[in-house]
């Protein structure tokens, strides 16, 4: 059993494939084999986590997950932990494996109950073992237990931090959102703190949607079987390798990034020349060599004091077939009637903003952005979600509901990389599977955090990184430096652009 840290790449396997491996090794192994160990391994990491709480209350559901936490209290209750069991399931109609611990629990004198321990503080302990994998997306015509939807509420209020098993109870295995009526209440983060115990694989909702949030703090515990010839569904980024630097290396060798955007004042009123600069400024501080920045405000601004080193150029004047091409952060209209010459010339591309908003708009534009693959042009979109439903034609919810659906969808729709931002970033591109980075968190929701993202992907690809590898590299850079945030200190993006490491 291992804690699962944002440094290491790890594969990720959706519920299909986790069947498949849990099958093959029960077929392999005496019965009851495995729910042995995964309720023995949630003992001894609820046991670490609260080693001196008062009660533990285990929440078990009316499937194996529930057996898991039945499981788990024989274990707890053997150590001499004061456990109480609430459980949806009932003897003789449970799955047979659940139904086995159900018996070893009830002969070790587990406490059964049928509401939740009252008293519950702190330093306790909550074990939901409420649903795994088994849980089906439900919808109107499946109308939730009401048990399990007052067991539900009552995790989520606990002051005691609370051990999912497997999965955070409600949590879809493979997109990280909630079952139809499923979802916490409101959009309240929960009370207490969260650890997710996940059994045999890792699955994509842990890390993405929702399930950031939900899962908290995750563990892995393989229950001793190997994926075997399972590929997964989907990696988790690590950190990305750092960009060896020759003495015998100058300015040209890091590459030329060129931003274009920043609509100015003057066009409609509507200045966003700092969106053009934020993303500069992460180019120049990911490490590129040179960064140009093409602001669409009619040559007003001449240079920016602030950072000098940055070289403002018309338009017009970017030799664009030689440049990696930032474009879009605050391009407003503006950006649009150059989008053609942009995606035509430049062999490097990220494309951010108002560009994919004008992409999204035009089918022509459409078109030569698909074309560039054949040309062995190099194309990054770093869409949000509402951006990213624009360009499928999609609602927001729907990209939402399926993250690592939506990601692959751009990148093989338009032949390209494409970074779908949120909780959980998805990098995709074709014919691969996606990457879901475990950086970042909720200081980075501020205006112009998505200008300097685009800016270190410009500066990654202008370094001679693979598309997918700038993307990747460049979201779990970002994220990380937000999650290195001095405590109290509000995050600005400008003040994250200058803590970017190359
Ligand atoms: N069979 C085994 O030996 C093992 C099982 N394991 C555990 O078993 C879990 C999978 O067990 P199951 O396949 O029994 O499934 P679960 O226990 O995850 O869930 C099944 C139950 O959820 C209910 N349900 C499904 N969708 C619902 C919805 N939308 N709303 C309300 N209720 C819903 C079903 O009616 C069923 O009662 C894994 O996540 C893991 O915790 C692990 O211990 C590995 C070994
Ligand atoms: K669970």
């Amino acid at each position: 059993m291992h804690r699962i840290l944002p440094d290491h790449r790890a594969p990720l396997f959706d519920q299909a494939a986790t069947r498949r491996i849990e099958e093959a090794a029960a077929a392999r192994l005496p019965p009851h084999t495995l729910m042995q160990r995964a309720g023995e391994a949630t003992a001894r990491l609820a046991r670490a986590l609260a080693p001196h709480a008062r009660r533990i209350w285990i929440a078990c559901g009316p499937g194996n997950n529930g057996g898991d936490g039945l499981e788990a209290a024989l274990h707890l209750r053997t150590a001499g932990y004061p456990v109480t069991v609430t459980w949806l399931g009932q003897p003789g109609h449970a799955p047979a494996d659940a139904q086995r611990s159900w018996q070893r629990a009830h002969d070790a004198c587990v406490a059964f109950a049928d509401t939740p321990p009252p008293d519950l503080g702190p330093a306790d302990l909550c074990v939901d073992a409420l649903l795994g994998i088994g849980l089906a997306p439900g919808g109107a015509q499946r109308a939730p237990d009401p048990r399990l939807r007052a067991w539900l509420d009552a995790l989520h209020a606990s002051p005691a931090p609370v051990l999912a098993v497997d999965l955070p109870s409600g949590l879809l295995a493979d997109t990280g959102q909630y079952a139809g009526g499923l979802a916490p209440p409101g959009a309240t983060p929960p009370r207490s703190a969260r650890h997710t115990l996940s059994l045999l694989t890792l699955k994509p909702a842990l890390f993405t949607g929702a399930g950031r949030d939900a899962a908290g703090a995750v563990w892995l515990h393989d229950l001793g079987v190997a994926p075997g010839t399972e590929p997964p569904c989907a990696w988790l980024s690590g950190a990305p390798a750092p960009l060896a630097r020759a003495h015998a290396s100058h300015k040209g060798s890091y590459g030329d990034v060129a931003v274009v955007g920043g609509e100015g004042l003057a066009q409609r009123g509507l200045g966003m020349s700092g969106a053009a600069l934020l993303a500069a400024s992460a180019a120049l501080h990911g490490g590129a060599g040179r960064v140009l920045v093409a602001l669409l405000d009619e040559g007003l601004q001449p240079l920016d004091t602030a950072q000098p080193e940055l070289m403002l150029r018309r338009f017009d004047a970017l030799d664009l077939e030689r440049l990696t091409v930032v474009c879009g952060c605050g391009g407003g209209e503006a950006v649009r009637p150059l989008l053609p010459r942009v995606l035509a010339a430049a062999p490097r591309l990220v494309l951010d903003a108002d560009a994919l908003n004008a992409i999204a708009a035009d089918p022509a534009l459409q078109h030569q952005l698909s074309d560039r693959a054949a040309r062995g042009q190099a194309t990054v979109l770093t869409p949000h979600p509402l951006e990213a439903a624009r360009l499928l034609g999609l609602d927001t919810a729907q990209v939402q509901a399926h993250r690592l659906q939506a990601a692959r969808l751009l990148a093989e729709r338009f032949r390209c990389v494409a970074v779908l931002k949120g909780s959980g970033s998805v990098v995709a591109e074709p014919g691969q599977p996606p990457a879901i980075n475990p950086t970042g968190n909720a200081r980075l929701a501020t205006a112009g955090t998505g200008d300097v993202l685009a800016g270190l992907v410009g500066a990654r690809l202008a370094s001679g990184h693979r598309a997918f590898d700038a993307a990747a590299g460049a979201c779990w850079l970002h994220g990380r430096a937000a999650d290195g945030w001095r405590e109290g200190r509000a995050l600005t993006a400008s003040a994250l652009a200058r803590r970017l490491g190359a």
